[in-house]
Order: structure tokens, then sequence, then C-alpha cells
């Protein structure tokens, strides 16, 4: 049996055969991508379930911020990358030509490894977004969109006193909670997590895992994570990719105890990595 399965052990939740069953959000097919002529993402097809959270695992370099970054179109500021295949959020074609990119990162939301608020008070680093898009007629409606992301990140006990102090000014898990709530403020339907607990405590990475179990009631998320147990803990499905690969993709129980592929297998045994 899997060395791992002792440490790495999926939540006993229900959702996991919920998850199998909802609708795909957002539909990947034969997606590759090349940075001149490095071949990174190789011929990638996946369903990601809606209101779910899907953790992107394997070793380094497999491409799973790569793939990540295909679903905001994020590689589309990388002058080197091209990307051919399909992929579809609730049926629209997000390569589409004519499809606005702004408009698509404020459906797709992201945070990163090393939480990045801006060098704006904690009330506009949440104001920023839905400023720019028009979506406040008001400032008591800004005042209730900020207060309202704050509070779903998990963040607004801590800070409401303090709203016009710097975002930079907080320690790093509430960083990364504020860039969460930047995120949630414009109304996005998927949350793309690249490695987010990677510069925090545990204690801190246990409340970000908490409040991406939360999240998932409302939102899609796709998780990058380097660790199996955070992957176990706050993923329903995940996706293992190996040198540009997806190798496999399934309920996160059945890949950490029943893997597929003997490449999985390896990798969640400790064989490589
Ligand atoms: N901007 C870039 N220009 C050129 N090559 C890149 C670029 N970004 C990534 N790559 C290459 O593409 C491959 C996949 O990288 P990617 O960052 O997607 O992997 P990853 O699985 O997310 O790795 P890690 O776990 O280390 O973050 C790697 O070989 C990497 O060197």
């Amino acid at each position: 049996m899997l060395a791992m399965n002792a440490m790495v052990k999926p939540a006993a939740d229900a959702v996991v055969a919920d998850a199998a069953k909802a609708p795909a959000k957002v539909v990947a097919r034969n997606v590759n991508v090349y940075y001149g002529d490095k071949h990174a993402l190789k011929d990638v097809s996946v369903d990601i379930p809606e209101r779910s959270v899907m953790a992107f695992i394997g070793p380094s370099g497999c491409g799973k911020s790569t793939f990540l970054r295909c679903i905001n179109r994020m590689n589309d500021t990388i002058p080197s990358a091209r990307v051919t295949g399909n992929i579809e959020i609730d049926n629209l074609d997000i390569y589409d030509k004519s499809l606005d990119v702004v408009q698509l990162r404020a459906r797709v939301g992201m945070v990163f490894q090393k939480p990045n608020p801006f060098p704006k008070s904690i009330y506009e680093n949440v104001a920023y977004g839905p400023r720019i898009h028009g979506m406040a007629r008001s400032k008591a409606d800004l005042d209730e969109i900020v207060t309202a992301s704050l509070k779903r990140a998990g963040l607004y006990e801590e800070v409401k006193d303090r709203l016009s102090d710097p975002g930079t000014g907080l320690s790093g898990g509430q960083q990364q909670r504020l860039c969460i709530a930047r995120a949630i403020a414009v109304g996005p339907e998927v949350i793309l997590m690249d490695e987010p607990c990677s510069a925090l405590d545990p204690i801190a990475t246990a409340r970000i895992e908490e409040l991406i179990d939360e999240l998932r009631q409302n939102f899609t998320i796709i998780i990058v994570t380097h660790s199996m147990q955070q992957a176990a803990r706050v993923s329903q499905r995940t996706a293992f990719f190996h040198l540009g690969n997806l190798v496999e993709e399934g309920p996160t129980e059945t890949v950490f105890t029943t893997p597929h592929d003997r490449r999985t297998q390896d990798y969640i045994t400790g064989r490589f990595g």
C-alpha cells in the first residue's frame, strides 16, 4: 500500500461525490503551451467542476502554473508564450479574439504565491477593482462592497478599525486574505490560487485553507500546491501533472489512495519530485 496514505488523508467529505457530478465550469481541450521552442504543456484536456476546489499537483516545472495562467490568459503577458487548444468557461471561448481580457480577469481572479497588496490602504486595495470596473454608484455602494469582501475573506474583524492603514503593514497571512478579498471584490466566478500558502506559517496556512473551504460554496477554485497534505485537505478533485502532461485527474481521495498511473503513485509516495 502507499507509504503516504497515513499522512495524506483526504477529508471525509460528502462533496467528493457531488463534485464529481457538478457541471463543468471550465472545460479545457487539447491545450498546449510553448515558451519559444519549449513545449511546456502538452495536450491537456480536463473538466473543472463548478463550486468546488481542484488541486494541481506535480513536480517542479511540470506545467501547473503554466496551465493555471491559461485560465485567465495571464500567459498573454509573457511574450514568448504561445497557447493552442480550447478553453471555455460556461461555454464561452476565453481565447476568442473579441473577448475582453480585462473582463475575463474580473471573472477569473488570481491569488499569487507571495501576498502582493498594492502600496495603498487596506480599503483601497479592495476598492480598486470595483472602482475601475464601475461596480459602485456611490461611496456607500463601494463601502458595502469593501466590507462584504473583507468579511468573505475572513479579515474584516481584524481590520475594521484601521481600514486606512497600509495593506503592506498587515501580517503575511492577513495580506494574503487581503489579496483574496481584493479578488472577491470584483465578483469573480473562478479563483486561481498559485501556491497561496507557500510564504505563510502553519497557522496562517490553516486559516487560508479554512477560507478556501468556505469559498467553494460560491466559487470555483483551482489551487496549485506543492503540499499533498494541503491538496488532500482542501480539494475535492486533484490533477497530477508530470513533464507537461496531465497524467491523471479524479476525485482527490482516488488520486491519493488508488491512483491509476504509476507516475502518480511514485509522486505521492515520494519516489520522485
Ligand atoms: N516565462 C517562461 N519562459 C520560459 N519558460 C518558462 C516560463 N515559465 C515557465 N517556463 C517553463 O515551463 C515549464 C513549466 O513551468 P511551470 O512554472 O508551469 O511549472 P510548475 O509545475 O508550476 O513549477 P513549480 O512547481 O516549480 O512552480 C518549466 O520547464 C519552466 O521552466
